[in-house]
């Protein structure tokens, strides 16, 4: 089982929704080609939150304020019946610096309106517009036919909205 973070910087947070979210153009790894938020795996010692800062700076160089990193979901994926990954999902509406293009990501703004769902994991179009409408989820989502997870089909999946959700790792002590 692998923990992973995803972190959705907003813009333009003035009213309810935001207007703008910045995502991610893959370049390698998992789900190359598809668009996702900044993230990735948790390394050995840190925190979801640690990771979910450290992997936005690595991947598009915003350094986010940790003040204003908001968990948002919790997302436990399945492949072929096993936990294969558990995603710690946040928005962040303050952060430093311009997005710049790595060797993992290209980054690109887009309206909240405008989100390629066509071009991302089959589940995000079901916990994305809501988490973007400043709601918590908790998802378990089940894809069968792999590996790898991103060549799998996706099944089934259930929801519960507006749930208190944790802030600690699944499988470590600090949180
Ligand atoms: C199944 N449906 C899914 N829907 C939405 N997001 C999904 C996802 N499954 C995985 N993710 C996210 O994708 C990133 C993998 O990225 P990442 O860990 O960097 O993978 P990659 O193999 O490239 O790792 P290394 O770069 O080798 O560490 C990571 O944020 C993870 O939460």
């Amino acid at each position: 089982m692998t923990e992973a973070t995803l972190c959705f910087p907003l813009r333009g947070t003035d009213g309810v929704t935001p207007e703008e979210v910045l995502l991610i153009e893959k370049r390698r790894g998992l789900g190359e080609g598809w668009y996702n938020g900044p993230g990735g795996k948790l390394e050995a010692e840190e925190t979801p939150r640690e990771c979910a800062i450290r992997e936005t700076r690595e991947e598009v160089g915003l350094e986010v304020d940790p003040a204003a990193l908001e968990k948002a979901a919790e997302l436990t994926f399945r492949l072929d019946g096993d936990v294969h990954t558990v995603c710690h999902v946040y928005r962040a509406d303050r952060f430093e610096g311009e997005p710049v293009t790595t060797p993992e990501a290209r980054p690109e703004w887009f309206s909240v309106e405008e989100i390629p769902y066509d071009q991302m994991w089959d589940d995000d179009r079901l916990w994305l517009p809501g988490v973007l409408s400043g709601r918590t989820v908790v998802g378990e989502f089940a894809f069968e036919g792999g590996p790898p997870l991103d060549e799998a089909d996706f099944v089934d999946h259930d929801l519960g909205w507006d749930v208190p959700i944790t802030d600690g790792s699944t499988t470590r002590s600090r949180g």
